[in-house]
């Protein structure tokens, strides 16, 4: 005997056979004659017209949550306002991650230049949340507004592109830190895969289509050998999933700019410090513990050699991102349809000349005329890799790109900074 379920459907998709399906209909009908049972159907139908209709207003009071917290019509006119050019030739650049380290410092040098900046900033909680809103305080002095939200809201990211027809984007936001992506991954690749899709999704159908400038990583070049690293170089061995997702996205901003025109340049940052920087990086968690007189750790690597990074000072990487706005050339596609090929490139922005953490450290001990209890620690297995050097030849000739601050001078101004900040031994400092 044939099951129920043999009967009514076919075993293989498209085999339905035609006697069987003459026998349900006979069926059917048999029982939909029943006046008991057509009681039964018309309560059922009743039952999913009820359930339809609340579905609606439970979407329509989504969209009305949606228009209120966009914030409505006074919104679109701060927007309006801090997107405002103030130059002849100038730009409208939307910058996300405004509120984070370098995001704040370029926001502020554009608007001074006259172009217009809008942030958007989700003040998320990998590092103190009360940094990002002094750095947003410091933005909205000086004219330039902050858009709370997430990359991945696609709904939010239209809605600033209907507002104002950005000229460039400068894509900042991220998730951050190399060997936090062993703690939580999927914040990388919500922020770094997810939310750059998101962005690109949005800007290759705008119209007109902005050039985009985003922060990719010196950790690209991973397991690399070669010295200094040049944009040539092999970048398919990432050390941490922090790389990973970075390398990711300049293939995937790659693919964007193959399919629909999009201009891209990849900035591969290099260490970067100063004032207003990241408390979770080393030179900034160093002078929190020294000043409070908790140990420091170091890492060393292999046969006890030293850990080198070309650190680089925060305006030296403000000049690299301007220069990259600059000559960034225009996106050729419009309405998510590509009209000819747009510039596609990559950058170091780096110093050209590494220095040991440990020398580091003696910098900072002189600075702050306190001594650190170093604890030196063999380097674990955490996605670090043992030193980063710049090659900048390429960025000097597309817009000489040139740094000027040695970790000395540079440390001096954050530790400037830093003490004004937090002032002195302040035992809540994260
Ligand atoms: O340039 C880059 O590509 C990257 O630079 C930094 O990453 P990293 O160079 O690891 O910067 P820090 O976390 O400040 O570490 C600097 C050096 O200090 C060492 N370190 C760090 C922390 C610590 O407790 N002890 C210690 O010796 C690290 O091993 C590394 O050699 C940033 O955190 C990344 O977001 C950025 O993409």
């Amino acid at each position: 005997m044939p099951s129920l379920e043999d009967e009514l459907f076919p075993s293989t998709p498209g085999k339905f056979k035609i006697e069987r399906a003459h026998n349900f209909n006979r069926q059917f009908q048999r029982c939909f004659a029943s006046t008991s049972t057509m009681f039964l159907w018309a309560l059922f139908l009743i039952a999913l017209t009820a359930s339809y209709l609340s579905f609606q207003s439970f979407v329509d009071s989504g969209n009305r949550y949606f228009t209120a917290s966009w914030g409505g019509i006074q919104l679109e006119k701060q927007i309006r306002n801090s997107a405002q050019i103030q130059r002849p030739g100038g730009m409208s650049v939307l910058v996300t991650g405004a509120a984070g380290f370098v995001g704040s410092h370029v926001s502020l040098a554009l608007k001074k230049r006259g172009d217009g900046v809008v942030g958007l900033d989700n003040f998320n909680n990998y590092y103190d949340p009360s940094l990002k809103k002094a750095r947003e305080s410091l933005l909205n002095s000086q004219g330039i507004l902050v858009v709370e939200g997430d990359l991945n809201d696609a709904g939010l990211l239209a809605k600033l592109f209907d507002v104002v027809a950005f000229t460039h984007v400068l894509h900042l936001a991220a998730q951050a830190g190399v060997r936090y992506a062993m703690e939580n991954p999927n914040s990388y690749v919500h922020s770094n895969i997810a939310g750059l899709v998101t962005l690109l999704e949005i800007c290759k159908s705008a119209d007109p289509q902005p050039a985009i400038v985003w922060a990719s990583s010196s950790s690209v070049y991973g397991l690399n050998e070669n010295v200094p690293f040049s944009e040539s170089d092999r970048t398919d061995r990432p050390a941490s999933l922090y790389a990973a997702t970075k390398k990711a996205g300049e293939e995937i901003t790659h693919t964007y700019n193959h399919i629909y025109g999009l201009s891209i340049t990849g900035l591969r940052f290099f260490t970067v410090y100063g004032p207003w920087g990241r408390p979770d990086m080393a030179y900034f968690s160093f002078t929190r513990n020294i000043l409070q007189g908790k140990p420091i750790t170091i890492y060393r690597g292999k046969n006890k050699a030293d850990l080198a990074r070309d650190f680089t000072y925060i305006d030296d990487i403000v000049k690299g991102c301007l220069g990259s706005l600059d000559t960034s050339g225009e996106s050729t596609g419009s309405g998510g349809k590509k009209r000819g090929p747009a510039p596609y490139r990559n950058f170091n922005l780096g110093n050209t000349s590494p220095v040991k953490v440990p020398t580091l450290v003696n910098i900072l001990e002189k600075l702050l005329r306190m001594k650190a209890k170093r604890k030196i620690v063999e380097m674990p297995g955490n996605g670090d890799v043992p030193f980063t050097h710049a090659n900048i030849s390429l960025a000097q000739r597309e817009f000489r790109y040139k740094p000027t601050t040695d970790l000395q001078t540079g440390l001096k101004k954050f530790v400037r900074w830093y003490l004004s900040y937090y002032g002195y031994n302040r035992k809540d400092v994260h």
